[in-house]
């Protein structure tokens, strides 16, 4: 069964094939209320939305009832609740400050700043089908492969010059390309890493509107031409479509207040990441598993006693399922993660 190691390695619980709903995790013994199951730091990509950016720890993600952090890298445009996080970010091998810099300085070269992605008309529109898609992806390659050619070229021509002015002086799609660029780093610095992301869930339309498809896009291209040229050879429309296809059922939203049941309280959604070992618990309208986030650690605790052979469900609902009738929690997980709850309590509650 494929999973990632760190999954594979726990003594309590297993990941099997379920027949309604992929893969579950399944107590493999008796498990009383309270036992840490599971935690994990490991995160392939991560994104503090640009408007956090002052008040978020670009490393722990710490946030202080919206107060700035004072440790700022001002050439990339991070802050840090401390020096010690602002050490960890450096070091660690999936953050690369050349690249940072380089997406920063695209809002300068931008004629119009930064782009406002809700007000984009395409955003109303309904999702894309697959054919839209790969035209659009193919369209997308065309002018790709000419910014790789002005990239590696030690004299572009006049034509590739423009392109390439052209391209920077689009405003970048801050939320998507500051997503997109940690991904890469994984892919070129910590391969065994991405390929916990390969065998994740896929979403075959990962795009919600026709805008969101055009965003990637055009972050692909900026990417292209702005990235560090070592980073040159990950920056794939392959490689950028899989991130979507994976991340679109399985990233967690960083809120600026996670509960210990695992609810946001009205709280502020400061941006979102892919833990990879942490996507594979599926959702119960009557979970058995609790989940906390600490700093980067995503924590699962047991909520009840749990007997051999349950499945080991969190709520995709955050706490809200309590409250609600069987039809409201399956219309929001069909809207939301498009699947038809398979879970004990919805099967109960139809009888
Ligand atoms: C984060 S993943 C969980 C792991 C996933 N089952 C797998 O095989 O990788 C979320 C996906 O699992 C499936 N899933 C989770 N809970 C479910 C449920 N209660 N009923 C049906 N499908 C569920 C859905 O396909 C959902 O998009």
């Amino acid at each position: 069964m494929s999973a990632p190691a760190s999954l594979h390695a726990s003594s309590i619980f297993a990941v099997r094939e379920t027949a309604e709903s992929g893969r579950g995790v399944y107590a493999t013994q008796f498990i009383p209320k309270g036992t840490l199951l599971f935690e994990t730091a490991e995160i392939a990509a991560s994104v503090v939305y640009r408007e956090y950016w002052k008040e978020v720890c670009a490393q722990c993600f710490k946030y202080d009832r919206g107060r700035n952090w004072k440790i700022r890298d001002q050439t990339a445009g991070h802050a840090f609740c401390s020096e010690e996080c602002q050490t960890i970010w450096k070091n660690d091998t999936v953050n690369d400050e050349a690249a940072s810099i380089a997406i920063e300085g695209l809002g300068k070269t931008a004629k119009q700043g930064s782009s406002d992605t809700d007000e984009d008309p395409a955003h109303s529109l309904p999702r894309p089908t697959t054919q839209e898609i790969d035209a659009a992806w193919a369209e997308a390659e065309e002018t790709a492969t000419k910014i790789r050619n002005a990239r590696s070229s030690a004299k572009p021509s006049k034509p590739e010059r423009r392109l390439l002015s052209q391209i920077l002086a689009t405003p970048p799609i801050r939320d998507v390309i500051t997503y997109q660029l940690p991904a890469l780093l994984t892919i070129a610095n910590s391969p065994s890493l991405w390929s916990d992301v390969l065998i994740l869930e896929s979403e075959a339309i990962p795009y919600i509107s026709p805008a969101d498809l055009k965003f990637q896009i055009t972050s692909y291209h900026h990417l292209l031409a702005c990235a560090p040229l070592p980073l040159l050879d990950h920056i794939t429309a392959d490689n950028i479509r899989t991130l979507a296809a994976k991340s679109s059922h399985n990233v967690f939203n960083i809120w600026s207040q996670d509960l210990d049941d695992g609810g946001s309280g009205g709280s502020e959604c400061l941006g979102y990441g892919l833990w990879t070992a942490a996507s594979y618990w599926n959702h119960s309208c009557g979970p058995n598993i609790r989940k906390r986030r600490n700093g980067r650690t995503w924590m699962f605790w047991a909520e009840r006693d749990v007997q051999e052979g349950e499945a080991l469900c969190i709520s995709y609902l955050g706490g809200d399922e309590r409250d609600m009738t069987r039809q409201e929690r399956r219309t929001k997980l069909k809207e939301h993660w498009k699947f038809d709850c398979a879970c004990k309590r919805c099967d109960e509650e139809a009888k």
